[in-house]
């Protein structure tokens, strides 16, 4: 289901909130920001401050669902903001994207929430608070939001990037990204996630804040750019190509401000 173009809960105030995941995926929004003021919400650190003419909230979630849920929640609550963006890294699925290339996700699944079997993943909705209602395990931003990000994917000039043993101009386009609370996946998940979902990009947070967002009616995008190939073990390329995509992730973040 898609999310709402505004909220369903709460009168809007004009700032966005931009979420990353870790702390090496916000610098570029807070130096983009004139005068950032550091506060914290319940303990958790943020920053307020205007990038252009937008009043922006930014924070880190931390990683994975719970953290997601937790932190996305408390902030919409609190901050009542009139769109939420997460802009972050992934392992690549779709093996002709590289490091530092964007991905606008149309959708986002949650890969782990069903039943592990030995011949791999039976998936099911998911019920909700509401009498345990079953949501389809699919969250989408809504059309006019897409509509804008298509626009400034457009416009979008690519910088420049070195990564493997190559240098090219990273680019951006709409794609399906999914997450769950592994870091690192087996081949057969790896495959699940081509044939099942199409997946270009897999992470641990968009999945999470999309299901929050289209629980609670908050609109939403999500911006990933590839890291590593996904793999069993990814902590070595994560370190190593994790820096590059989280700074363009956040470069077009910046970019996409201006449509939005
Ligand atoms: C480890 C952090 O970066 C994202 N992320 C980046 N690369 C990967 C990968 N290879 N596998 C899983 N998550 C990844 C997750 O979403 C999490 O926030």
């Amino acid at each position: 289901a898609p999310a709402p173009a505004s909220p369903t809960h709460y009168t809007p105030t004009d700032t966005i909130l931009i979420l990353g995941a870790v702390p090496q995926e916000i610098p570029p929004f807070v130096e983009a920001m004139t005068a950032p003021e550091k506060k914290s919400l319940w303990g958790i650190p943020y920053w307020e401050g205007m990038i252009d003419d937008t009043p922006v909230v930014v924070a880190i979630t931390g990683i994975g669902k719970t953290f997601t849920g937790m932190t996305t929640t408390l902030f919409v609550a609190e901050m009542k903001p009139r769109l939420v963006l997460m802009s972050g890294t992934g392992a690549r699925i779709d093996p002709t994207l590289r490091t530092g290339d964007v991905i606008v996700a149309t959708v986002t699944y949650e890969h782990d929430y069903g039943s592990l079997t030995a011949d791999g993943m039976v998936y099911r909705p998911m019920n909700g608070p509401d009498n345990g209602a079953e949501m389809e395990n699919a969250f989408s931003p809504p059309a006019e939001l897409l509509a804008r990000a298509d626009d400034a994917i457009a416009a979008y000039e690519g910088p420049e990037v070195s990564a493997n043993g190559e240098t090219y101009n990273v680019t951006a386009r709409r794609g399906v990204v999914a997450s769950s609370d592994l870091f690192g996946v087996t081949t057969q998940r790896i495959e699940t996630l081509r044939t099942r979902f199409d997946v270009d990009i897999m992470e641990m947070e968009s999945a999470p804040l999309g299901h929050v967002a289209v629980s609670l009616g908050v609109p939403f995008l999500v911006i990933r750019a590839g890291s590593n190939i996904a793999q069993e073990a990814p902590n070595d390329d994560y370190l190593r190509l994790g820096p590059i995509a989280a700074r363009q992730a956040a470069h077009f973040t910046l970019h996409l401000l201006d449509y939005l």
